[in-house]
């Protein structure tokens, strides 16, 4: 079902942020921006997931949900912070 886990979108974007082109990677791309990009990107997609629990279906707010979730790992890969360091808190 899943098309692949946290774990594996993680490794892959360790991957694309290490070795990627910016032209073709959006991971490269927002990484080569900095945290102040990736931030505005974790906020406006937060706002999203918001707006589609209240106003939309289950599938839309799920689609939100795995895009602020992209961003959370972004903004982990360009701070060095591993799955480790998170699930240390959880
Ligand atoms: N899971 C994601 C993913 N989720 C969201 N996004 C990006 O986030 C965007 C969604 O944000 P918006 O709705 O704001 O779209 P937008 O308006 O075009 O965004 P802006 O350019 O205006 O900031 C999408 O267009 C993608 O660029 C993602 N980009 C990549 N991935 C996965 O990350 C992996 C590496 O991808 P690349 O780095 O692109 O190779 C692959 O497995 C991809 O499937």
């Amino acid at each position: 079902m899943a098309s692949k886990t946290f774990e594996e979108l993680y490794a892959e974007l360790q991957q694309k942020a290490a070795a990627g082109d910016p032209a073709t990677s959006r991971t490269a791309q927002l990484v080569a921006e900095g945290v102040h990009a990736i931030g505005k990107k974790v906020v406006e997609e937060a706002a999203e997931v918001w707006m589609a629990a209240e106003h939309e279906g289950e599938e839309r707010t799920a689609e939100e949900i795995s895009q602020l979730l992209y961003h959370l790992q972004v903004m982990m890969v360009a701070r060095g912070i591993s799955l480790d360091d998170v699930y240390a808190h959880l």
